[in-house]
């Protein structure tokens, strides 16, 4: 019967890309889910279409739809977080962000946004009927609870996940299956800690306890700290995480990370959405050490926040002396998007003795190649804040860490100072001065 089912629903990606009307909604799979021949099939129809608006986001590959439609005249294309190959064509007027607090985005599809077509990219059928959606559980049933028309591209080599619920959808509720074969997941190279996020590891390891539950944000630095926890001597850590990347199979396999002093999801590591190298895809696969989510249960600060010592470790692009984070725009330029990180600086904070870390080097280098400091007197003009400065728990760089629970604006500017590059500090303490939020306390 199912297989039945299965060749009466299977047809090519031209057939099923025909779905797609005029005006159309599409939902559009995101990050190593991207659904890529039906993509390209969508591309070709370009002269038969007009305005139809598709929705995804951490595309890892360039889309055909702009690359034949550079104008975008037929097709328009909206991320819920940039990765760089966004970030190019938002700079050219050719994508657009949707801002997101990311626990909540099925709630938007599911009462705020028109969904006609749903795409997904999922692993093989298996015996029961279930296409597994693999790397990326996200948002994706509630895009298909809503849409007109619902397509999988079945990728062979899409590992099969175990999860909590809405990990997988059933060929009875798909309009139409595509074939795709071996198509590979999309590879993200591991970044290698550097001597900066050395430092900021060595100041946020003795804030991190036996029996811990761990979540790393996106970028470079929370993912390099992961690796440095892999090689701690911490022990019993558990995972309660939005993304995972290769760092977490380090934790696992080193044996620091085991997932045995859980509140929630017991001997399980959790998460919604995950890319890496191929060490991760295969960590995934039939694994019954993970549990596998959509994104309003992993990032719902009162669900993640059951685990007690939830830590969080997210990264920022800018701060100001008062404790507001910038973790998504260059001044007014979006660079990536809020994601999931408002939700665990909430859930940490939240979690019994739990710990929320912003994390980020005290500089960065301008287009010129000068150092210029990420801890700045005001914002940036434009710049968007991912988190105010009330909910803003610990911040560290390389220079140390401060909890600013609870401190006013003058304590806030001076022990940001303390964490600026000691290049920037004179500057910042005349501008604090000026803002009249300095006043040297008596010690530190
Ligand atoms: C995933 C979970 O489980 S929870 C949710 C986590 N989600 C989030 O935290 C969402 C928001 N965060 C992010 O998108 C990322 O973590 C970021 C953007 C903050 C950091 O990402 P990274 O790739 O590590 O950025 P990085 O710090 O290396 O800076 C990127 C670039 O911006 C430049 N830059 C950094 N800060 C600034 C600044 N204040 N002004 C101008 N440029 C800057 C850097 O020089 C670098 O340039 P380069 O690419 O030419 O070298
Ligand atoms: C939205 C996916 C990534 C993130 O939360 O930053």
């Amino acid at each position: 019967m199912l297989m039945e089912e299965f060749r009466r629903k299977r047809v090519s990606a031209e057939v099923a890309a025909k779905a797609v009307h005029s005006g159309d909604w599409v939902e559009m799979g995101f990050g190593a889910n991207m659904p890529r021949i039906l993509e390209a099939a969508l591309a070709e129809r370009k002269e038969e279409l007009f305005d139809v608006k598709a929705r995804g986001g951490l595309l890892l590959a360039p889309l055909k739809m702009l690359e034949l439609d550079p104008e975008g005249e037929h097709f328009t294309w909206l991320s819920y977080h940039l990765s760089g190959i966004e970030r190019k064509y938002a700079q050219l007027g050719k994508a657009f962000y949707i801002p997101i607090k990311y626990s909540e985005l099925p709630r938007y599809l599911r009462e705020n946004l028109q969904t006609d077509v749903a795409m997904f990219q999922s692993a093989p059928m298996d015996e029961h009927g279930y296409f597994n959606f693999g790397v990326t559980i996200s948002h994706f049933a509630a895009a298909i609870s809503k849409a007109r028309t619902v397509i999988i591209e079945i990728n062979e080599d899409m590992p099969r996940v175990h999860g909590g619920y809405d990990h997988a959808i059933h060929i009875s509720q798909v309009d139409y299956v595509v074939e795709g074969g071996h198509m590979g997941v999309p590879i993200v190279p591991e970044a290698e800690p550097s001597l900066v996020d050395r430092q900021i590891a060595e100041h946020l390891l003795p804030e991190i306890e036996d029996g811990s539950c761990i979540q790393l944000g996106i970028g470079g630095m929370p993912q390099a700290l992961g690796k440095m926890i892999a090689q701690s001597d911490l022990k019993d850590l558990g995972v309660h995480s939005e993304m995972i990347a290769d760092a977490y199979v380090d934790m696992f396999e080193a044996g620091v990370v085991n997932n045995k002093r859980k509140q929630r999801d017991l001997g399980r590591m959790v998460y919604t959405l995950a890319m890496g190298t191929q060490k991760l895809y295969d960590f995934l696969h039939d694994n019954t050490a993970i549990a596998a989510y959509p994104v309003d249960y992993t990032n719902d600060p009162w669900i993640a926040s059951q685990n007690d010592k939830l830590i969080s470790i997210n990264s920022a692009l800018e701060i100001d002396l008062s404790g507001q984070v910038c973790s998504e725009t260059v001044g007014q330029a979006i660079f990536s998007g809020s994601g999931g990180q408002l939700d665990f600086v909430e859930a940490a904070y939240r979690s019994k003795g739990g710990k929320s870390f912003i994390c980020l080097p005290s500089t960065y280098k301008d287009k010129s190649g000068q150092i210029q400091s990420r801890i700045k007197p005001l914002m940036t003009n434009g710049a968007v804040i991912t988190d105010t400065r009330t909910t803003v728990q610990y911040v560290v760089t390389e220079y140390g860490k401060v909890n600013l629970k609870g401190l006013s604006t003058w304590q806030r500017a001076e022990q940001l100072i303390f964490l600026a590059h000691p290049k920037f500090r004179e500057d910042l303490i005349s501008e604090a001065e000026k803002l009249k939020i300095w006043r040297q306390s008596s010690k530190r």
